[in-house]
């Protein structure tokens, strides 16, 4: 059984918690204290992004976000000279006196790993997978020697110290096939990696009754619909919290009741769910089974 810490209002972008969050934060906090990187990762939608942030804004230090990407460089994590600036004084006080001083320097902007790892702030590396090793090669130096070398750049100082404060919070699909890069091993040996499964259907309906700002019955109605149809998905496929919230939130703002056998209700579930479940099944048609099975869902489901 599912027991809330506590609720949250709707707008608010602080998580719901459940004792398994709570211990699974407060032990995050202390391996992250005690000087390993955390990683974080699971299907889409269990909520790795949201758990990063909170247990980052536990620490009570800035917090950097990253996002991954393929195009990600040394230039953006560490910097980059960004222009000229010029300067030119000219001195003619004296009339049979000309003096000309000209400089030009270089502007250099700190990289945001740079200015995270001078600082002491915690950094979230959200989706790290989407970049490409080369340039996460840099973290290697950063988790075991403790300095950010500073290759690449023009800088005098070959690296910079790593502050005591600094730590790294990653998060990653593993099962994300487009667009993604294999971890390196030596890598993921340095991080204490923590697997994020789906909720459960409770504490899912929590969340969708908070951010929904719906009643617990219903919440749980749609949660169920969605985890059941999840089931029937390969492994780790499948819709997510991220579909409960959509539906729960459009069907409030439409007015569309949270009744199964209402039409405009299905037909808002099969909008949502029908090319993710047609996505994780094996059929010759996907399509019309995936809105069968849809249309079943929604007639089983109860609101108690
Ligand atoms: N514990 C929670 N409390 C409140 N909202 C949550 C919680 N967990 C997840 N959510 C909500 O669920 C949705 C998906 O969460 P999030 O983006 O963190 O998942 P993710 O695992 O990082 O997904 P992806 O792998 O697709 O990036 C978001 O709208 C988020 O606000």
């Amino acid at each position: 059984m599912t027991v809330l810490k506590k609720q949250i209002n709707k707008n608010s972008r602080e998580i719901v918690q459940d004792e398994k969050t709570e211990d699974l934060l407060s032990r995050a906090l202390k391996y992250l204290k005690a000087g390993y990187p955390i990683h974080l990762t699971g299907p889409s939608g269990t909520g790795k992004t949201s758990l990063a942030l909170a247990l980052a804004k536990r620490r009570k230090r800035p917090v950097m976000l990253i996002h991954g990407n393929h195009e990600l460089n040394n230039k953006d994590l560490i910097g980059d000279f960004t222009g000229y600036t010029s300067k030119k004084v000219v001195d003619n006080y004296v009339r049979s006196v000309y003096k000309r001083d000209e400089s030009v320097t270089e502007t250099w902007r700190d990289g945001r790993l740079l200015e995270a790892v001078k600082n002491g702030y915690t950094l979230v590396y959200d989706e790290f997978t989407r970049s490409q090793p080369a340039a996460n090669n840099i973290f290697l130096s950063i988790l075991e020697e403790g300095i950010l070398p500073l290759y690449g750049t023009k800088l005098t100082e070959p690296f910079v110290r790593v502050h005591p404060e600094f730590c790294v919070i990653f998060t990653s699909n593993p099962d994300e096939y487009a667009g993604v890069y294999q971890t390196q091993d030596a890598l993921l040996d340095r991080l204490i990696t923590i697997f994020i499964d789906h909720k459960e259907r409770e504490h899912e309906a929590a969340i969708v009754s908070a951010k929904a700002d719906l009643e617990m019955k219903s919440a749980i109605a749609i949660t169920t619909l969605v985890s059941e149809l999840r089931k029937e998905c390969k492994a780790d496929s499948g819709p997510s919290l991220r579909a409960s919230l959509m539906i729960a939130r459009l069907a409030s703002e439409e007015n569309i009741p949270i009744d199964g056998t209402n039409s405009a209700f299905q037909r808002l579930c099969t909008d949502i769910l029908g090319h993710q479940v047609s996505r994780c099944i094996e059929s010759d048609e996907p399509t019309k089974t995936a809105e069968k099975m849809i249309l079943q869902a929604c007639i089983n489901m109860k609101v108690t």
